[in-house]
């Protein structure tokens, strides 16, 4: 062992030596805390009197419970915090750093030694910092620079000196491994050995290994959006993730992980990426999906269309007739004009075209949705729509007032109060009691008399009625939508340019889904929206910062609609428009449009080419498969070259696959991926693979990123990433229409270290030109059929 070695190992021991010590402290202190914790949640009663006979008493009840609330918030909040950083402490007596950087700082005699971990660590003194945590200002220059002249910002200004010294160190078990001088060595021994392991259940951080370009988009600090397009597999949800890590470190006075929202795919996606925090020692931030939301919203009115029932219509049903009309129709309600459209409809609603529904109390009309409209347009026309709304409102209320006293005398009143059971009775009575300013203890003295009874019985039955004007229900919105695609002239007066081809088939579509009470997917955010701006929008300032991951698959619609809901947050944007898989999508190659929704100025595009998750024979493969492909820059790490084999028929095919997949489990793969194109065909591969000992099958509603060997969908492969890949059956005929080539290269290119595609006849056209420079093996079958 060199004596360099030797002294960086007794380094690490002194420092595992101080985390222990601290990790003992704290261990003692956050069980101590948890006990205060617990004993205050069962005692919480027991400090609190409950007096609620007079308004003082009351309000002194109230006060009581919140200070014991808060006092129990603080104590919850000590121990989270203790907890969190005795976590953080345990991960890293496995690891405390994995960097160091010897750094002079210009006007300083002497370089500093900075190593880098996952947090702060000091001396038992409190004054020497032994650790930096890699998201402190200095550490950016062991991200950015080679040895050399370097700098870095802090909020005081720039620091500039020179990097003398780049270590990176391999760490295990607390055990050091290997070192390497980044000054004397070629290439990145360390990002080499990490991507060339296996996958895992979760997503890992990478923090030892930020590349230069990422670190850019980790740290980004400025304007309103910051949108990343790169390369599959470059690191965009890596860097995404570790960037919100980054902002709870930087503003971690002020920004808490509730504030920060991830707007993922889906959720086998969401729980992929759910370990990253919690391994930097950080809280998750909150994850939804966009489905998610629009089901909140519509799922009372509606039966939601999923997106990946969109889709999978998109890639299996080309033979119905109506498919044409439905996949234009996607395409123009995702587009931005068609947000144009809802906008000027909305505006032509100040003149005419309000829908109302009447208000009915007992089967009769209290007021007719005529004479809503009548009211309604008889404002001045100059006022917007949701002030005349609210007059509206106000109107209704006072007609229900008004019918209110014509009902008290009426006969079904009487024959209510005689069908009262005693115990509706009794609490009436004592409702009533209360309402005359009598206590718990004299309110059977209370004398009852029938007109107040009345009266009690027509307020409760007119109760849902006022609910509904209040919350604006009077309104038909979905009578308002569906008028857009009744009159199939009506587009040409809103739409600037020319309405889509198939117009009158969309409308029909569309109409029918409606009726049934039912909205596709590519209405859902265009009704909202529209409900919204009739309404007025629900916004939601409490959130600081929202993530929109594969954010290709997002329309315009969808992004007009993030900004409003979250006015106070900035936004960082990821997506790869090679990866576009939804139709709405297929014929945008960039984010152009979406700098337009803060403006270019307060916007910022980062490129990322490079690629890091597959092997370099793999992206040399897959980036034959896409236009521009060429820009894309593999990271050099070697590997087998992908392969196709052909068959005649499918039984080949099956036979095949299940031999090879044993073949990679022996050769250590942990997961392996047979990714089809559809949910039918991955149902069907399903059955016929039956022989695949544990072979499990992923379906939209899987909530599991399972290892093993799967079978799935290529829509729901994105995002994730498999040690092997076999493509089910990479033929022409299921991949022939030059609109699935995005999904193909998507299925491709989740592979990190071995990818096997199948064709049953001719293979895609897709794969011609990787063929034809080499960059795939046309393998014969290796196995004998018996
Ligand atoms: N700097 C890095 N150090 C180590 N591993 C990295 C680095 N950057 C990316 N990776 C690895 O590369 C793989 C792909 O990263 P990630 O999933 O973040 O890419 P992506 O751009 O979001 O991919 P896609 O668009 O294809 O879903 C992951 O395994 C990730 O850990």
């Amino acid at each position: 062992m060199d004596s360099q070695f030797q002294q960086e190992q007794e380094q690490l021991n002194n420092v595992k030596k101080v985390i222990q010590h601290e990790v003992d402290k704290l261990d003692s202190k956050t069980r101590q805390r948890k006990e205060e914790v617990i004993h205050s949640r069962k005692h919480f009663w027991d400090e609190i009197k409950i007096n609620v006979d007079s308004f003082d008493d009351y309000l002194e009840t109230v006060l009581a419970i919140r200070q014991e609330a808060q006092a129990l918030a603080v104590s919850e909040t000590t121990h989270r915090h203790s907890f969190q950083r005795l976590s953080t402490l345990q991960q890293m007596l496995d690891v405390p750093y994995f960097g160091r950087i010897d750094f002079l700082e210009e006007g300083d005699s002497q370089s500093e030694e900075i190593y880098i971990g996952i947090s702060t660590l000091r001396d038992e003194t409190g004054e020497n910092i032994l650790i930096y945590d890699w998201r402190a200002p200095i550490s950016s220059v062991y991200y950015d620079y080679q040895p050399g002249p370097a700098q870095y910002k802090t909020p005081g200004g720039v620091i500039k000196g020179e990097l003398e010294k780049k270590w990176q160190y391999l760490i295990r078990n607390g055990e050091l491994q290997s070192m390497f001088d980044t000054s004397l060595t070629i290439g990145d021994e360390i990002l080499q050995e990490v991507l060339g392991q296996g996958t895992d259940k979760y997503m890992n951080s990478i923090v030892a290994t930020i590349q230069k370009e990422q670190n850019r988009i980790i740290r980004h600090d400025r304007g309103r959006m910051l949108i990343v397009h790169g390369a599959a597999g470059s690191g965009k949800t890596s860097a995404a993730l570790q960037r919100i890590a980054y902002l709870l470190y930087k503003y971690r006075e002020n920004l808490n992980a509730d504030q920060i929202i991830l707007f993922s795919p889906n959720t086998l996606f969401s729980n992929y990426v759910s370990n990253v925090l919690p391994e930097l020692g950080e809280e998750n931030m909150q994850q939804v999906t966009f489905q998610e939301y629009l089901y909140h919203r519509l799922s009372n009115d509606f039966a939601v269309e999923d997106p990946y029932d969109q889709l999978e219509y998109v890639l299996t049903e080309t033979g119905r007739p109506e498919y044409d009309a439905r996949v234009s129709s996607i395409r123009f309600k995702a587009s931005a004009q068609f947000l144009d459209v809802i906008q000027a409809y909305v505006k032509s609603l100040e003149k005419s075209g309000m829908v109302f529904k009447d208000i009915k109390f007992r089967g009769e009309p209290i007021v007719t949705a005529q004479e809503m409209e009548e009211f309604f347009y008889h404002e001045d026309l100059s006022l917007g729509l949701q002030y005349r709304l609210e007059k509206l409102k106000d109107w209704l209320l006072d007609k229900v007032r008004a019918l209110e006293k014509l009902e008290w005398k009426k006969e079904w009143v009487e024959e209510t109060i005689e069908l009262l059971s005693d115990e509706e009775y009794y609490k009436a009575q004592k409702y009533l009691a209360k309402k005359a300013g009598y206590t718990r203890e004299n309110s059977d003295d209370y004398d009852m008399d029938t007109k107040a009874l009345a009266r009690l019985i027509v307020r409760q039955r007119l109760r849902s009625v006022r609910k509904r004007i209040r919350s604006l229900r009077f309104v038909d919105i979905s009578a308002i939508y569906k008028q857009l695609f009744e009159n199939h002239g009506k587009i040409q007066e809103l739409v600037d340019g020319e309405s889509p081809k198939d117009w009158p088939a969309i409308c029909e579509v569309t109409l029918q889904e409606l009726e049934q009470g039912r909205i596709l997917y590519e209405d859902a955010t265009p009704f909202l929206q529209l409900q919204d701006s009739i309404f007025g929008f629900q916004a939601n300032r409490s959130i600081r910062h929202v993530v929109v991951d594969e954010a290709q698959d997002y329309s315009a619609f969808q992004f007009e609609f993030l900004k409003r809901l979250f006015p106070a947050a900035r936004m960082t944007v990821l997506g790869d428009f090679n990866q576009a898989i939804f139709a709405h999508a297929n014929e945008k190659d960039d984010f152009q449009e979406l700098t337009q929704l803060y403006g270019p100025d307060k916007t910022e595009v980062i490129n990322l080419t490079r690629s890091y998750r597959s092997t370099k024979p793999i992206i040399e493969f897959t980036r034959r498969l896409i236009p521009e492909g060429d820009q894309i820059i593999p990271f050099n790490r070697d590997g087998e070259r992908p392969a196709l084999t052909t068959f005649e028929n499918h039984d080949e095919l099956h036979a095949e696959i299940t031999s090879k997949v044993s073949e990679l489990k022996d050769q250590g793969n942990e997961s392996i991926a047979i990714i089809c194109k559809s949910a039918a065909e991955t149902e069907k591969a399903y059955e016929a693979l039956s022989d695949i000992e544990e072979l499990k099958m992923l379906k939209s509603s899987s909530i599991e990123y399972e290892q093993g060997v799967v079978v799935l969908p290529s829509y729901l492969s994105k995002g994730i990433e498999f040690d092997a890949v076999i493509i089910y059956d990479a033929s022409e005929k299921v991949y022939g229409d030059e609109s699935l080539r995005r999904v193909f290269y998507t299925a491709c290119t989740r592979a990190m270290h071995g990818l096997q595609l199948y064709s049953v006849g001719e293979p895609t056209n897709f794969i011609e030109q990787a063929m034809e420079e080499g960059f795939l093996k046309n393998k014969p079958v290796t196995r004998k059929h018996g």
